[in-house]
């Protein structure tokens, strides 16, 4: 359905990353394990454009507790970000075009010797109807959060910023085992499976060493830091399908 100006290029981005769903051997097609954490695996690929890293990133994840919906909503709810986002400075929605679609702009702490970053994305949160389904799992509901980076004539942008330009998705599905005892549905019996690509150019020169040391160490930081956010958020909450 097109509801904004920007329907379009959402609606084929989420295309596009549904596919990732087919849960193609990660270890295939050239992605590089880079870090492994328990249930979390995070690979990229090496990808230089016009002389920048902009490697794509990929992590797979699975943490119980919490439906597919609640980890995209706090993913994608702006009034949470500081809460568990340890590498925003400035943070602003600039429009809100619908009830789950906004446009942020945000900056990122400097890192050494590279200047600091901007980055100016539309954010939506999407419910997934009859996904691809994998394997003999049936997921119960799937979920998808796009960042990607468009224009906009409010952005004021911090000076002395070098505007990155981001691809981002979360696509997440709950998993429920049924009590054995015919019970309630429980925190418990929950389990939901991550995907996160993340696709950022840097928009300008950051050595290439300081770079893939950043992704190496932020994104596994931020994947356990995020998670971990959304399990105590969600503790003594009802579950949210
Ligand atoms: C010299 C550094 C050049 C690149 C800087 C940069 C820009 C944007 C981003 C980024 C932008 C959005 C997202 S998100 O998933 O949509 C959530 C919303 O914030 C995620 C990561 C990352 C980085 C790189 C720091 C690297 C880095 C990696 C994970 C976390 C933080 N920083």
């Amino acid at each position: 359905k097109v509801t904004h100006e920007h329907s379009e290029a959402l609606n084929q981005r989420i295309k596009e990353h549904l596919a990732l769903l087919d849960h193609s051997d990660p270890d295939a097609n050239g992605w590089e394990q880079i870090t492994e954490d328990g249930e979390m695996k995070v690979y990229r690929k090496e990808l230089v454009q016009d002389g920048l890293i902009c490697d794509p990133l990929k992590a797979v994840h699975s943490v119980g507790l919490v439906t597919a919906k609640e980890m995209c909503h706090y993913f994608w709810f702006p009034d949470v970000r500081r809460d568990w986002e340890e590498t925003v400075d400035v943070f602003d929605v600039l429009e809100t075009l619908d009830e789950a679609t906004t446009i942020n702009y945000q900056t990122h702490k400097q890192v050494w010797p590279a200047a600091q970053r901007d980055c100016l994305y539309l954010s939506s949160m999407v419910k997934v109807d009859n996904p691809p389904s994998v394997g003999d799992k049936i997921p119960h509901d799937t979920w998808i959060v796009c960042n990607f980076s468009v224009d906009h004539p409010e952005a004021n942008p911090v000076s002395g910023c070098v505007r990155a330009l981001i691809e981002v998705a979360l696509i997440c599905q709950t998993f429920i085992t049924l009590p054995k005892d015919g019970g309630p549905i429980t925190r418990d019996c929950l389990q939901c499976d991550i995907i996160y690509v993340a696709n950022v150019n840097p928009g300008g020169w950051a050595p290439a060493s300081v770079l893939r040391s950043i992704y190496k160490r932020e994104y596994p930081k931020f994947l356990n830091r995020f998670t971990n956010y959304v399990q105590q958020k969600t503790k003594d909450l009802k579950l949210l399908f």
